[in-house]
């Protein structure tokens, strides 16, 4: 099933352009947009929202167009901005509720509504409160709350986890998940940090300077390498030297080995060493290549 479908899509400003030729498919689940700051991440969500025409090409989201069918599309589609765009005077409550309003929901399931996602964003006492003297985290808390209170069948999410300290981040990317597993809302979330995406997304599209550099299940993405990571807890530099002096390729990588697999056996070489040296092993693990690495292999797409 296809959820959104580009062919072909540019955008072009007087002095940039934003999309280049890009083809892309997305289906359901939680799919991440990667790219660095002016990659095209932004541009495209307004295309696909249909704010903003695309130069060349044409892009379908749920099946339709989005330059003939742009409020169709914006009144089943949930969007968080990524900038601050709420009214400092307004409290969440009054501002998801006006939102929900003007989606077409009567006022007591309005109402209903809104307390319904502003409690699922993790937004309790605060939500009667003016949204000026907000946190940065409940500031993206809230612009998640109204993307949702219209009960999209997908969500928009640009760049959520912008501004937020680690633990915030982690929450937001939790939120995240569940909105796409629990609720059943499929996510297109951006970013510019590739590994947080890796730990909530099933598939991620890579695009830089505008045009596509990858689009691949997550899977695909962390294949397993050939290497395997030890860590012991004392003894990592007497370990290293010892399975090199026995004709294994070991690298240091902060508190971790990276020992190259050349055959199955290479396991139980690292397994005897630690033994025969008397140390505590705290992990064995096969290596996995991450995210980053895309941006360090020539581009196969
Ligand atoms: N309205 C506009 N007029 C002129 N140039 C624009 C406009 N909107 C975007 N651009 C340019 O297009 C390029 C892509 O911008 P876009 O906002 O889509 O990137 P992005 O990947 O979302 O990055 P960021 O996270 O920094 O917003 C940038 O070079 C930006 O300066």
């Amino acid at each position: 099933m296809t959820i959104l479908a580009t062919e072909g899509l540019s955008r072009r400003f007087p002095r940039v352009t934003a999309l280049d030729r890009l083809t892309v498919t997305v289906g359901p689940g939680v799919t991440g947009l990667v790219g660095a700051n002016g990659a095209g991440k932004s541009t495209l969500i307004k295309i696909l929202l249909g704010l903003l025409e695309p130069s060349e090409g044409a892009a379908q989201v749920l099946g339709m167009d989005v330059t003939a069918q742009g409020a169709e599309i914006r009144r089943v589609v949930g969007y968080m901005p990524e900038h601050d765009c709420l009214p400092p005077d307004l409290s969440a409550t009054e501002f998801t509720v006006h939102l929900a309003r003007m989606s077409g929901l009567p006022r007591t399931a309005a109402r209903e509504r809104a307390a319904d996602v502003l409690r699922h964003v993790g937004l309790y006492e605060e939500r009667y409160r003016a949204m000026g003297g907000y946190s940065t985290g409940m500031k993206q808390r809230v612009k998640l709350a109204q993307a949702l209170v219209h009960d999209p069948k997908l969500v928009f999410l640009d760049e959520p986890t912008n501004g937020l300290d680690p633990q915030g981040r982690d929450e937001m990317l939790a939120l995240i998940r569940r909105i796409g597993t629990e609720f059943g809302i499929s996510v297109l979330v951006t970013s510019h940090l590739l590994g947080e995406l890796e730990r909530i997304c099933d598939h991620v599209i890579v695009i830089d300077g505008g045009t596509l550099l990858r689009s691949s299940a997550i899977s695909e993405f962390t294949q397993t390498t050939r290497t395997v990571t030890v860590e012991v807890e004392e003894g990592r530099d007497v370990l290293a030297a010892h399975l090199a002096g026995l004709g294994e390729t070991v690298t240091a990588a902060g508190r971790t080995l990276l020992v190259e697999v050349r055959a199955p056996e290479t396991y139980d070489t690292v397994r005897d060493a630690v033994c025969d040296l008397d140390l505590s092993l705290i992990r064995m693990e096969q290596g996995r290549q991450r995210i980053e690495d895309v941006f360090r292999e020539p581009a196969d797409v």
